[in-house]
């Protein structure tokens, strides 16, 4: 129960917001968790005096940041489209950062062509506490018609960012600017975000859920089939040893797609699995991916090899049973073992030791169970991080052994591009650098969504199984999607 004068708070927040619930009998409630009115309130008015003190310094970051009280990020941006919008998630839910419009925006048009990006990235951020988030494709070709608003790469440093560390949250606003024109006009935008910005909505206005009203599959069973039979008929020629198959499946809702509501949904359903969404133009890349790509902290590194999976069951032994089956079926093995060998051969040059426990253990998500070995070493003295991102991007998780063999093929064998999917999403700070593979992901373009899933292809891969757990993998999808 709130008091008299909480009630007071959250009517006048609701009132100023938009005047939607002046009848305080059809006022919903605030949970009580989600925030604390003051404070967010204060810290705004607070952020929004700031920035209209500064002045322009060329090249140089303006900044500032304030406590805040519990706010969830999801619903803050769901409640507020006031500009290109983007969250990361770490997979331990201890760090979050979430931001509405850009300060900063740096891409790249080609693959591989990371180093002026980090260069530039760590240059803006010098020592701050705060943190560029973006992405890179699986291979980009330009002009994809859906994947238009995506390019190569691409980073940006918010606007205005809600950071979330372990119980800390606090609001942070940047501008960044080269001439003074540019700087009058950025600050302008940035003190109407601040003065547009909700921090408080109504409890539980979840969108209503529906049936899609079209389901279309860009590849059918017997289209996978085939493909399947293609990469098998490889690998016994010797070409390749295993390609990894993706499969799109468009969904047609009657109203614009809730993304974030949806994410929250789908993360909810997993929980260790990094959250992650990208909104550029009129499009919103996101997912909900189990798996590192790798994480930086000074000179250690931490990574993994994600990959074979096995059904879930909700009988404990039966479930225990299939973890049992997925550690000891050698075509699974296989699977895991050529993108553990991948990871380990590509880092063996770039740092002092790597560690790696000797068997590897099963993390397990809402419909489906994988093999997953830790891999951490000291990296030697001036690797950097676009070496870093080159040199695993993209593992056998998402493309094959050997990657020329397998990236050749798999632009033969499949009908859509990729875009980012499959791609590596994540956060760059001055203390860490992080990404995920953006697996278990979709593609939000209004009322249509595009999900992906994809199986790795080796030698006693069966079509049929293939099948069921690329329909298990969408599947954790839609159910956060339909609910
Ligand atoms: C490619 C995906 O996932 C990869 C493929 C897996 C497999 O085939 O067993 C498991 C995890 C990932 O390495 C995907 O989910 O889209
Ligand atoms: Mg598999």
């Amino acid at each position: 129960m709130s008091s008299p004068s909480q009630s007071n708070r959250q009517q006048r927040l609701l009132d100023g917001e938009s005047g939607a619930f002046a009848d305080p009998a059809s006022m919903p409630s605030i949970d009580r968790a989600q925030l604390d009115p003051i404070a967010a309130d204060v810290a705004l008015q607070r952020l929004i005096d700031a920035a209209k003190q500064w002045h322009f310094q060329a090249g140089r970051l303006l900044h500032a940041t304030e406590s805040v009280g519990h706010l969830d990020a999801f619903q803050w941006l769901h409640h507020n489209p006031l500009g290109e919008r983007c969250l990361w998630r770490s997979r331990d839910g201890q760090t979050l950062w979430a931001g509405i419009g850009a300060a900063v925006v740096l891409t790249a048009s080609a693959d591989g062509d990371y180093d002026d990006l980090f260069t530039h990235m760590h240059h803006v951020l010098e020592h701050h506490d705060k943190a560029f988030l973006g992405g890179i494709a699986f291979n980009h070709r330009p002009g994809d018609s859906e994947w238009q608003d995506f390019p190569a790469a691409r980073f940006i440093l918010p606007a205005v960012a809600l950071r979330q560390q372990g119980d800390h949250h606090e609001l942070q606003i940047n501008l960044y600017a080269s001439s003074h024109e540019a700087f009058v006009r950025q600050r302008q935008q940035l003190v109407h975000t601040l003065e547009s910005l909700k921090l408080a909505w109504p409890e539980h206005i979840d969108p209503a859920s529906s049936d899609p009203v079209q389901r279309q599959d860009h590849m059918v069973f017997s289209a996978c089939r085939r493909r399947i039979h293609e990469v098998l008929h490889q690998i016994d020629q010797g070409e390749l040893e295993k390609a990894v198959l993706a499969r799109r499946v468009d969904v047609l809702l009657d109203h614009v797609v809730p993304a974030f509501p949806v994410l929250q949904r789908w993360q909810k359903n997993n929980q260790g699995c990094f959250a992650f969404a990208f909104e550029m133009g009129s499009s919103l890349f996101m997912g909900c991916t189990p798996e590192r790509l790798f994480r930086r902290e000074g000179h250690y590194i931490a990574t993994e090899a994600l990959a074979g999976t096995m059904t879930r069951d909700s009988n404990p032994e039966t479930d225990a049973f299939l973890a049992r089956e997925l550690l000891n079926d050698p075509k699974l093995s296989l699977e895991h073992q050529l993108v553990a060998g991948f990871i380990q051969a590509q880092l063996q040059p770039l740092t002092e030791q790597l560690y790696s426990p000797s068997l590897p253990g099963v993390i397990k998500l809402d419909r489906i169970q994988h093999r997953y070995l830790p891999i951490s070493g000291q990296l030697r003295p001036g690797v950097s991080d676009a070496q870093l991102l080159s040199c695993l991007h993209p593992t056998p998780a998402v493309c094959g052994v050997p990657k020329v063999a397998a990236q050749a093929l798999i632009q033969q064998l499949e009908a859509t591009q990729r875009g980012w999917y499959s791609g590596a999403v994540g956060l760059v700070s001055p203390q860490t650098v992080e990404f995920a593979v953006a697996i278990r992901s979709a593609l939000v373009r209004g009322n249509q969504v595009s999900c992906f899933s994809g199986v790795g292809i080796v030698a006693g891969s069966e079509p049929e199984t293939e099948w069921q757990e690329l329909e298990a993998k969408i599947s954790s999808f839609l159910d956060a999607l339909m609910r």
